[in-house]
């Protein structure tokens, strides 16, 4: 049995997966963790492997810690950049291992992959999330990657910026990640939601992925406790498309 304990368990993402493992029959619920906790409790002895959704601004002191504790470690919260990532690689232990998963949801890592694709073959490319209005970062932390990922296919593929003559912009035309656009919305309602537009002269290509209920990101975050438990991932991994034979 996997001992699997949570951190931000009282959370909308750590209620769920405290019930996704309490369902899974190769694992056992070790502790439960949120605000104010002392993550020391956490050790090899208790867990096998830590599974943290909490708040950007806490994660990467989270994360330290467990790495510390020598537990490893499979992260849902966003916010992470390249400099954060960077002090983790630089904690982690020979053999420890840390997963890190923008989003879980198999439609959301396949809408990823897929944008990834088709990104040399168009002219243009903006990315929009919707998500609810409880989520306190914008844009999430899939449209980053996204916008991130297609950057750097239409790098790889030799193409220039995109195409945008805006002379004025009071905002409206979003966040600029790596020179993609990103526009967030945020409606009561949504759940977690993206859509990418791809256009070239008359035509255009839509990706959208929905995440409808929280339900969804369970089987990817079973999927990496199994993975990082099984020893073959050592390091900082990032991306639930590197557990899948795409
Ligand atoms: N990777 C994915 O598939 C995925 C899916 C959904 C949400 N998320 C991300 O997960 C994160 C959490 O989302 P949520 O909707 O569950 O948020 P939430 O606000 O419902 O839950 C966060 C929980 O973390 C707790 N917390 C805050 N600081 C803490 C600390 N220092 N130590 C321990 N616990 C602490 C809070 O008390 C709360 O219970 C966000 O960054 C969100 O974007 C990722
Ligand atoms: O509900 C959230 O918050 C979500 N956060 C992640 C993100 O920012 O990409 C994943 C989708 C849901």
């Amino acid at each position: 049995m996997i001992k699997v304990s949570v951190v931000g368990a009282k959370g909308r993402m750590g209620s769920h997966v405290v019930e996704a493992v309490n369902a899974a029959d190769d694992m056992e619920l070790a502790l439960t963790l949120d605000a104010g906790d002392d993550l020391t409790q956490i050790t090899p002895v208790n867990t096998d492997v830590v599974v943290e959704f909490t708040v950007p601004s806490q994660s990467l002191n989270n994360v330290l810690t467990l790495v510390g504790q020598g537990v490893d470690v499979v992260v849902g919260t966003t916010g992470w950049t390249e400099d954060k990532l960077n002090q983790v690689r630089e904690a982690v232990a020979a053999q420890q291992s840390v997963f890190i998963a923008p989003n879980f949801a198999i439609s959301a890592v396949l809408a990823d992959y897929f944008a990834r694709v088709a990104a040399p073959y168009f002219e243009s490319v903006e990315v929009l999330e919707m998500h609810h209005p409880d989520k306190v970062d914008a844009p999430s932390g899939t449209a980053i990657h996204t916008a991130q990922g297609i950057a750097a296919s239409r790098k790889a593929a030799g193409l220039g910026p995109v195409p945008d003559n805006t002379q004025t912009d009071g905002g409206s035309r979003g966040q600029v990640v790596d020179g993609i656009h990103v526009h967030a919305v945020r409606l009561r309602g949504l759940n977690a939601h993206e859509e990418v537009l791809f256009g070239n002269a008359g035509e255009q290509l839509v990706l959208r992925a929905d995440s409808f209920d929280r339900t969804s990101f369970m089987p990817g975050v079973l999927l990496a406790v199994r993975k990082v438990e099984s020893g073959e991932f050592p390091g900082v991994t990032v991306g639930l498309d590197n557990f899948l034979d795409l």
